[in-house]
C-alpha cells in the first residue's frame, strides 16, 4: 500500500487482500503476553496519533471529531455535515437511523488502518532494532493487529473495564537491546485512559482552539451545561456537576463506576433522564436487564430495521421491551454507563458531539459492529428493506465501492465486511463446517457467553436445576431454553387471589412455578402479594410458547401470545 497520502482519505482497511486478520476481545488480547508486541505498538501508534497537529486532517482530534464537534468541520473537504437536531449542530454521525451500524463501520475501520500505519512509523522511524529478525517479528507483529473490541457483556467480565483503559501510565514492551538483551519495559503516559488536545505541546481548552476547531459545552435547558469547551482532556464520570473546571480540565476518570452501571442501571431513562417528567418516569422505570440479556434478544430480532436502530423503535413509553430493544438502544445506555449519568458524575461518552474523543469509544464501537456481524451471520439475506436507504452516502467516508470506483461509501458497499481487511473469531467458518454448523456454534457460543435472564433468576436465588447442575454447567450446554414469559396484569389486582399456571408445551420448568416479577429479575420475590403461582401441568389457563434459540421466533410468538392473552382484569 502506498503511504503517500491521495487527494482524499481512501478507506479500505488493513492488507485487505491478504487473509482477514482477527479483531480480538480487548481484556483477552491485552492480556495475553503473547500480545505484547501488539500491544506496545498500538499504545505508541495511540499516542503519535494524538501528537499529530489537530489542524491536520488525520489527526486523532479531527478523526475524532468526525463523530461530532467541532460541528461544521468539512472534514477532508468532504460534503458539509448534516444539521442534528438532538445535537444542535451541524454533526456527521447518523442516530435514529438504519445506517447506524454501517456508518459506524467505516468510521472503525478508518481508525484501526490510520494507527496500523503509524505503527509502520513506529517501528521505521521511532524505536531502534539492533537485530533484523526482532524488527521483522514486529512488522510481522503489526500486520498481525487488528482493532480489538471490547465486550462489556461478557459473564466473566461483569461490565469491568478492561485493566490498560485505567492507569495514566503504563509499562510496555521494547526492542531487544544490543547484544540480543531484553529490554527492560518502557514506562509511557498511557494514551487509552484519556485524550487530551495539545497546542505545541501543552493541554488547551476545547473550547479555546481556533474557531473552526472550537468545541462548545451543551447546554441542557435548565441552566445546567455538559461543558466540553472547559475540557482539553476527556473524563468518564469524573467531572462533578458544579465543581471548578480545575478539578477536571485535564481529564479525570471514575473508572469504578462505570461496572456498577452497567451491572445495575437503576438511574438510566430515555430519552432525557434530566427533565423533570423524565425523572418521574425514571423513578418508576423497570428497566433492570442485564445486558446480556438485551443481547440474547437483540440476535432473536429477525429484520434489519427494528435490529439497527432507534429509528422505529422508539425509546419505551411502556413496557413493550420487545419492541425497543435495539443494537442503537443497547448501545446508547452504554454510551451512559461508560461516560456518566450527569447526576453523579459527567464523562465525554455520554454525550454525542463529544463520545469520540475518548479513546473507549473505538473499542465500544468495535464490540457495536462485532454484535451487528454476528447478526448478519446469523440472519443471512436480511438487510435494509429500502433500497434507496441502503444507497445512501455514509459522508464523509471514502473508499473502493463495489464497483471498484473510489466514492463515498453506502451501507451496500459495507455490508460484508471482510473485504475491510478483517473478521471476528467466532464468525469464522471452520474447515469442513456448513453454514448450518456455524451458526449453531456461534448460538453456542451466545449462550456461553452472556447470561440470559433465567439464567439470572436462577443464579440470583442460588438454585440448582432439576437434573443437579450448576449455573456454570448449565451455561455451557447448548440444549437449554430461554423462557420469556410476558404476562400482563392490572396492579389494582394483585390483593385478590391471583393464579397464573404456565405450562410449556406439557413440561414444567422450575421457572415457571414461582411468582416473581419477570420485567426485573433483580427485584425479589414480591413480598407483600398474595399472588400465587401454581405449577400447572398441561392446565391450559395459559399457554406459553415455547422457544427454542434455533430457530422459533421467539419475540414474534411472544409478541402474537401476549395479544391473545392480555390479561386486563383477571
Ligand atoms: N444520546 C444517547 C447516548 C449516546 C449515544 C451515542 O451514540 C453517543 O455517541 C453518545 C451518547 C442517549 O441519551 O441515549
Amino acid at each position: 500500500m502506498s503511504e503517500e497520502r491521495p487527494s482524499h482519505v481512501v478507506i479500505q482497511g488493513i492488507l485487505p487482500k491478504e487473509a482477514p486478520g482477527i479483531r480480538r476481545e480487548f481484556s483477552y488480547w491485552a492480556k495475553d503476553h503473547e500480545n505484547n508486541i501488539q500491544v506496545s505498538l498500538f499504545i505508541r501508534a495511540l499516542q503519535k496519533f494524538y501528537d499529530i497537529p489537530y489542524t491536520e486532517t488525520l489527526s486523532y482530534f479531527q478523526v475524532a471529531g468526525i463523530h461530532g464537534y467541532p460541528g461544521n468541520l468539512k472534514w477532508d473537504g468532504a460534503v458539509a455535515p448534516p444539521h442534528d437536531r438532538d445535537a444542535r449542530h451541524y454533526i456527521y454521525c447518523t442516530h435514529n437511523h438504519f445506517n447506524f451500524p454501517t456508518w459506524h463501520r467505516p468510521y472503525m475501520v478508518l481508525f484501526e488502518e490510520t494507527l496500523w500505519k503509524l505503527m509502520g512509523e513506529v517501528i521505521e522511524k521511532d524505536l531502534e532494532f539492533h537485530d533484523d529478525a526482532d524488527k521483522k517479528l514486529w512488522l510481522e507483529e503489526r500486520n498481525k493487529w487488528r482493532l480489538p473490541y471490547w465486550d462489556w457483556a461478557l459473564n466473566s467480565a461483569q461490565g469491568k473495564v478492561p485493566d490498560l483503559f485505567v492507569p495514566y501510565s503504563i509499562n510496555i514492551r521494547q526492542p531487544v537491546g544490543k547484544g540480543g538483551s531484553q529490554q527492560e519495559s518502557e514506562n509511557v503516559p498511557n494514551p487509552l485512559a484519556r485524550f487530551q488536545v495539545k497546542e505545541n505541546g501543552v493541554p488547551i481548552k476545547m473550547g479555546k482552539l481556533p474557531k473552526k476547531y472550537r468545541v462548545d459545552s451543551v447546554p441542557l435547558g435548565d441552566g445546567s451545561y455538559l461543558p466540553w469547551a472547559e475540557c482539553s482532556g476527556t473524563s468518564r464520570w469524573g467531572i462533578k456537576p458544579h465543581t471548578q473546571p480545575d478539578e477536571w480540565t485535564e481529564g479525570v476518570n471514575k473508572t469504578e463506576m462505570i461496572a456498577p452501571a452497567i451491572n445495575n442501571h437503576e438511574w438510566y431513562f430515555s430519552p432525557d433522564r434530566r427533565k423533570p417528567e423524565d425523572r418521574k418516569k425514571r423513578e418508576e422505570a423497570i428497566f433492570k436487564h442485564p445486558v446480556g440479556d438485551l443481547l440474547h434478544r437483540l440476535f432473536k430480532i429477525d429484520n434489519w430495521e427494528d435490529f439497527s436502530s432507534t429509528r422505529v423503535n422508539q425509546a419505551p413509553s411502556d413496557i413493550d421491551w420487545e419492541k425497543w430493544v435495539s443494537l442503537e438502544y443497547v448501545h446508547n445506555n452504554l454510551h451512559g454507563f461508560i461516560g456518566g449519568d450527569g447526576v453523579e458524575g459527567i464523562g465525554h461518552m455520554q454525550n454525542v458531539p463529544s463520545a469520540a474523543f475518548d479513546p473507549i469509544f473505538y473499542m465500544h464501537h468495535c464490540n457495536i459492529d462485532r454484535i451487528t456481524a454476528m447478526w448478519q451471520t446469523l440472519h443471512e439475506g436480511v438487510w435494509f428493506e429500502n433500497d434507496v436507504l441502503a444507497e445512501r452516502e455514509l459522508y464523509p467516508f471514502r473508499g473502493p465501492k463495489l464497483d471498484g470506483e473510489i466514492d463515498y461509501f453506502t451501507s451496500n458497499d459495507v455490508r460484508d465486511w471482510t473485504r475491510f481487511g478483517y473478521q471476528y473469531e467466532i464468525l469464522e467458518l471452520r474447515d469442513g463446517e456448513t453454514e448450518v454448523g456455524r451458526k449453531r456454534r456461534i448460538n453456542e457460543f451466545i449462550d456461553k457467553s452472556y447470561f440470559s435472564t433465567a439464567q439470572v433468576l436462577l443464579k440470583d436465588e442460588g438454585h440448582l436445576f432439576h437434573d443437579g447442575s450448576d449455573i456454570e454447567s448449565f451455561a455451557a450446554r447448548n440444549d437449554f431454553e430461554d423462557y420469556i414469559i410476558d404476562v400482563i396484569y392490572d396492579r389494582q389486582v394483585i390483593h385478590l387471589t391471583l393464579l397464573i399456571a404456565l405450562s410449556v408445551a406439557n413440561r414444567v420448568s422450575k421457572l415457571c412455578s414461582e411468582w416473581r416479577s419477570l420485567h426485573d429479575p433483580f427485584l425479589p420475590r414480591c413480598p407483600g402479594a398474595s399472588a400465587r403461582v401454581q405449577r400447572g401441568d398441561g392446565q391450559d389457563n395459559l399457554q406459553v410458547t415455547q422457544a427454542r434459540r434455533d430457530g422459533l421466533q421467539l419475540l414474534d410468538s411472544l409478541a402474537r401470545k401476549r395479544q391473545q392473552h392480555r390479561i386486563g382484569h383477571v
